[in-house]
């Protein structure tokens, strides 16, 4: 079953006789174990459907249900959550990271006893015991970062709702960040990552989910979703390409243009390749398009066009 059923959410803002429409139909599900990246530009409606979820913002229309109970007619429900939606600003930046996590662990309900066990073993995990008595505001971006997560999961949530993890992180921070966020979701947990990352949410998501003005428009899982809007795995270019090979090429399955050669299928690279020999290759290079090239094909379209037809990708899908 479905840690997080979100059925056709509608939200409507109404400020100075204005109606904006926030949140049109949307729909989500996210089992357990399972990463789903909820992407958009600015002003999609992100923010709007995780406030909706979190309990924060009513619903106009549709429900939410987390662990099969409703946020917003059952308060406990939100036992079910945990969050890091403002960067590491969960967390009181003059407590230390062992402070913050019994704080909220006894608030969220644990006795304190329960809450210094855990605090302890989520410091260790995740790698701040030395600086468990230091305080928060002292700490490096990352560390800061680990910690706010650390006290999302202090009650242990079945699922976590978790915005822009890496933003402003350096490298190594975001590789740790991004292993434990892999880490959560194999326990058992569901997660909901919003990001403007798109490469990390490529990296991250089992399954990925683009809203543009208020709507979805996809919602499927991330490898499906890059194959079909990639038209081949591998493009190879060469100076020139004699008839008879291009035919042979062509009785593989390959794809011949002119001195261009498109490999749908990874397998094939090899007998392409043998086929080719001695032919000089000029490039040789994979074809797939990004979590990007495809976000910026469904958001930037007009709202009719925005549907799920591969196409060739805008900006070239060449890696
Ligand atoms: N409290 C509010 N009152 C009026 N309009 C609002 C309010 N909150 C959001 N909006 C409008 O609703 C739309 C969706 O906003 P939302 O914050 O949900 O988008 P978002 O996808 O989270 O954007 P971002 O990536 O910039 O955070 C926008 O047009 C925004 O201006």
């Amino acid at each position: 079953m479905s840690l997080l059923q979100v059925h056709h959410l509608h939200k409507a803002y109404r400020a100075q006789g204005k109606t904006t429409r926030a949140v049109k139909d949307v729909s989500l599900e996210i089992e357990a174990k399972q990463v789903l990246a909820f992407l958009g530009p600015n002003g999609a409606g992100k923010t709007t459907t995780i406030k909706m979820i979190a309990g924060l913002v009513l619903p106009d229309e549709g429900t939410v249900s987390i662990a099969g109970r409703d946020p917003h007619r059952q308060p406990q429900a939100l036992r079910s959550v945990g969050a890091v939606l403002e960067g590491s600003r969960n967390l009181y930046w003059r407590l230390t990271p062992s402070e913050n996590l019994e704080y909220f662990g006894v608030l969220r309900g644990l006795s304190r006893r329960v809450a210094r066990q855990r605090s302890r073993a989520l410091l260790e995990r995740f790698e701040l015991s030395h600086k468990s008595t230091t305080r928060v505001q002292k700490l490096s971006r990352g560390m800061q970062q680990k910690v706010a997560i650390a006290v999302a999961l202090i009650h242990e949530p079945p699922l976590l709702l978790l915005d822009e993890p890496t933003l402003g992180l350096d490298v190594e921070a975001t590789q740790t960040v991004k292993r434990l966020v892999r880490e959560i979701a194999s326990e058992g947990r569901a997660i909901l990552l919003t990001t403007h990352q798109l490469d990390i949410a490529e990296e991250l998501s089992d399954r990925v989910a683009i809203i543009n003005n208020g709507e979805i428009v996809t919602e499927q899982p991330t490898k499906a979703l890059i194959q079909q809007f990639s038209r081949a795995v591998y493009r190879v270019e060469l100076s020139e390409l004699p008839d008879d090979r291009s035919a042979k090429l062509m009785a593989l399955g390959a794809i011949v243009e002119g001195t261009v050669i498109h490999i749908p299928d990874p397998a094939l690279l090899y007998p392409v390749l043998e086929v080719l020999n001695p032919l000089p290759i000029i490039r040789l290079e994979t074809e797939r398009a990004t979590l990007t090239d495809i976000f910026l094909k469904l958001t930037q379209a007009p709202p009719a066009q925005a549907t799920l037809t591969p196409m060739n990708v805008p900006g070239g899908a060449h890696v």
